[in-house]
């Protein structure tokens, strides 16, 4: 049976995600991102379902950070939800609740809400959206901004749904494995990568400039600090198209030379099933023609 570790406890985001990718795998949740990855790393699971980043709070640093502190793992799948809320309460707790908590994206994304609903409830941070849930069981908190599955995990009473500042938030999760047979290429695939970068002028410029030559488009970036080294950064970089094609490979591989450190996190389908845009001359067919073309030339078969 395989085994896929979740962000957890019940009732996440993360595990509606889980249970889209998983198919009939067994899903068990783990209490941080970092356990989650641990997880496969340690061989516990084999996969693990985690945030990376969201449409209007953006990178989940922790899914970020997690995958440069340990061994490789790569993403094989990605799931996208749309992202609504729900606020639970305990019945016996003060009305209106004197504290609210969720998970810093959540609270992030219902600013507007309680600024409205629950002015002068205390906001607090919790591990997890369900993890806030449990803590207004315990009697942590009066209030938690959930994922609208929670309700059914957890006996609260429901003070709120459909809450969300912006209708059309969404959150991405990958699906991680460790380092194995790649997903096939779709021609809707993403491809992730972090690269460090020299700290010198125009080093991240040239990195961008090998993607951009070869007509790759960029879904996403995002830099962290190095930790311990005051100024000196990775980025992490998301684009369309999959290591399988040349145009990647090509780019993948001038990276390559240009940085002391380059991780390769993942090809694999796009869930929202978007085809890469080719640029003219940044083909499969293209990349052979030309090819095949130098091997001539370096024959003398050609002038
Ligand atoms: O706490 C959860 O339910 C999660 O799955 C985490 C998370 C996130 O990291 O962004 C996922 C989706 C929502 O955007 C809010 C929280």
């Amino acid at each position: 049976m395989v085994r896929i570790a979740f962000f957890g406890p019940e009732g996440t985001f993360t595990e509606q995600a889980a249970r889209n990718l998983a198919g009939g795998d067994q899903l068990f949740p783990v209490e941080t991102i970092p356990a989650a990855f641990d997880a496969v790393r340690s061989g516990v699971a084999e996969g693990a379902c985690v945030p990376v980043e969201n449409s209007v709070e953006g990178p989940v640093t922790a899914t970020l950070d997690s995958a440069v502190d340990g061994d490789p793992l790569v993403a094989v799948a990605e799931a996208l939800l749309p992202i609504r809320f729900s606020v639970l309460t305990r019945s016996d707790a003060p009305d209106p609740p004197r504290t609210v908590a969720s998970h810093p994206h959540a609270l992030a994304q219902v600013r507007g809400w309680l600024a409205e609903h629950l002015p002068k409830a205390e906001q607090l941070v919790a591990s997890s959206t369900a993890g806030a849930a449990v803590g207004v069981l315990e009697g942590e908190y009066d209030a938690a901004v959930v994922a609208p599955v929670a309700a059914e995990h957890y006996p609260l009473r429901v003070l709120a749904t459909d809450v969300a500042d912006l209708a059309d938030a969404r959150t991405r999760f990958l699906l991680l494995r460790r380092p194995g047979q790649l997903p096939e290429p779709t021609g809707a695939d993403r491809t992730s990568i972090v690269v460090a970068a020299a700290n010198r002028t125009g080093s991240l410029a040239g990195l961008l400039t090998e993607l951009a030559m070869r007509g790759i488009n960029l879904t996403r970036l995002d830099a962290r600090p190095v930790k311990g080294d005051y100024g000196t950064y990775r980025f992490f970089f998301d684009f369309e198209g999959h290591i399988a094609e040349p145009r990647i490979a090509d780019a993948l591989a001038a990276l390559r030379r240009r940085s002391t450190e380059v991780r390769f996190l993942g090809s694999h389908p796009r869930a929202d099933g978007v085809a890469a845009t080719l640029e003219p001359g940044a083909g499969n067919d293209d990349f052979a023609a030309a090819d095949a073309w130098v091997e001539a030339v370096r024959k003398g078969e050609l002038a």
